[in-house]
This record gives C-alpha cells, sequence and structure tokens, in this order.
C-alpha cells in the first residue's frame, strides 16, 4: 500500500475539544480548504506517474475502466443528498449535478463523456457498462462513498464533496499532460476532463457556502471536517487498488 498524507481522524484530531466554540467561518472555511488540498489524490504515486507521462496504455485502460464506477455513482449519491436538502433553491441547484453526468437527454452528460474517454485509450464501451472489470477494492471505496452519503446528515454529505475544490486544477494538469504524453489518445476523448473545469469551480464553492453556514457548533465542524477526510481516503484507496489491482479468479 501506499502512504497515504497525514489522517485527520476524530481520535487524532489537533482541535480544541468538540464542544468548544466554533471557529468563525472563515477560519473554518481555511481549516477545509487546507485539508483538501494537503490529503488531495493529486499526489497520489498513480496520479503523479499518469501525469508525468509514465503510464502504459494499459495501466491507463485500468484505471478508466475502474474510475467509471465512480463516474457512474456519482449522481446516485447526489440523488441520495438532494432527498435531505430541505429548501427548494438548493434542491433545484443540487439537481444540476445530477444532469450534469447523467446528460438532459441519451448520449449526453459527464457519463456519456467518460466512456468517450473510454473508448478513446481503447476500452469497449460495453465492458465499462458492464462493471465486470471493477476491482474489489474500487467497489468498496466508491459504495462506501454512496453509503457514506446515504448514511448521514446533510452538511456531512456535503462536506465529502469539496474534494471537488481541487478537482478542477487536476483536470487542467490532466489537459495539460495527456496531449503531450499521450499524444494517440484523440483529443475529443478529453472532453470530459474539459467540462469538469467550470462545473468543479461551481460545485465546490456552492458546497462550501453551505457547509459553513450549516455546521454552527464546533461538533458539527469537526463532523464536517471528519466527512472531508473520509472522502479523501475514498479517493487515494481507489488509486491504491488501481495501482496495486488484481482479480480474484485473474492470475494478477
Ligand atoms: O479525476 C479526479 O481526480 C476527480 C476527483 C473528484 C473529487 O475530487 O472528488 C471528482 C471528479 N474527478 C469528478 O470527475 C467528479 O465528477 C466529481 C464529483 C465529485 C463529488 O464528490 O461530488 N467529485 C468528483
Amino acid at each position: 500500500m501506499t502512504t497515504a498524507p497525514a489522517r485527520l481522524t476524530r481520535a487524532a484530531t489537533p482541535h480544541p475539544r468538540p464542544d468548544s466554540n466554533p471557529l468563525p467561518p472563515a477560519a473554518f472555511e481555511h481549516e477545509l480548504r487546507e485539508l483538501a488540498r494537503s490529503r488531495y489524490h493529486d499526489t497520489h504515486p498513480f496520479n503523479v506517474r499518469m501525469h508525468q507521462g509514465g503510464l502504459s496504455p494499459a495501466a491507463l485502460r485500468t484505471w478508466v475502466v475502474n474510475r467509471f464506477h465512480y463516474q457512474r455513482s456519482i449522481p446516485v449519491k447526489d440523488a441520495l443528498i438532494l432527498a435531505k436538502l430541505p429548501e427548494a433553491a438548493m434542491r433545484r441547484s443540487w439537481l444540476r449535478r445530477i444532469q450534469d453526468h447523467d446528460g438532459l437527454a441519451e448520449g449526453e452528460g459527464g457519463i456519456e463523456r467518460w466512456l468517450r474517454l473510454g473508448e478513446a485509450v481503447g476500452v469497449d464501451r460495453a465492458e465499462m457498462e458492464s462493471g465486470e472489470s471493477v476491482l474489489p477494492g474500487v467497489r468498496f471505496a466508491v459504495d462506501g462513498y454512496v453509503n457514506f452519503c446515504r448514511l448521514s446528515p446533510a452538511t456531512e454529505a456535503v462536506a465529502s464533496s469539496l474534494t471537488e475544490l481541487c478537482a478542477p486544477d487536476i483536470m487542467l494538469t490532466r489537459l495539460e499532460t495527456f496531449p503531450r504524453h499521450y499524444p494517440w489518445i484523440e483529443e475529443p476523448g478529453l472532453a470530459y476532463f474539459r467540462s469538469r473545469v467550470p462545473q468543479g469551480r461551481r460545485d465546490g464553492v456552492e458546497a462550501l457556502t453551505w457547509v459553513t453556514a450549516w455546521a454552527r457548533t464546533r461538533s458539527e465542524q469537526l463532523a464536517a471536517l471528519s466527512a472531508l477526510s473520509f472522502k479523501c481516503d475514498i479517493l487515494w484507496s481507489l488509486l491504491d487498488a488501481v495501482e496495486h489491482g488484481s482479480r480474484p479468479g485473474s492470475a494478477g
């Protein structure tokens, strides 16, 4: 296993007692941003190798096939969060996330763009859709994220999406490095990364505004930080599984 960056868990938290005064919103926002930045999976060895051009076509295909399980699960977890939102304006806004991934019609949206990325790297669409190549560790990580959002209060479920504060930069890195290192991937295949830059920026800011407004006690702030920490672990574990992945019944 690769070593994940320092963990922030409830037990080991460097923060004051949960029942102490909440931090002012700006300081709490800083904590959330710092946590996301310091624990983000852009420093995972697999991502580092990908962005430095060190992945073989086969390794890229393994990542794309496995990440498809994450992509197709995102609108499911967003639907679970939608049901927790108390106001019509919030639900209307969150609904956009589902539409971003599922599209407004057949053949549109992020899931479709990911399938096209898969085709551009040489993965059969049917293989991705079947899910048969998804590694056990990837399934655990992604399904853990969905279940976390199913079972947690709105503040924590929304806080767990805050890795999106960092996602636009990783998309820009891919848009910059893929054409240089993997010129065999045709440009239209990169459309997914391009579309996520403005979407991720919008979503990250919205989630941050809500979480900083909702977490009114220090306990709630710590719970939001813990949720974000858990999400960083999900993304890290997903790449660990891809990096080391072998499946039962396969030679390795
Ligand atoms: O490729 C990536 O590194 C990456 C990371 C993340 C993220 O930080 O959670 C998301 C995405 N991509 C992404 O494409 C995406 O749609 C997305 C939605 C969410 C979320 O938690 O709601 N994260 C991410």
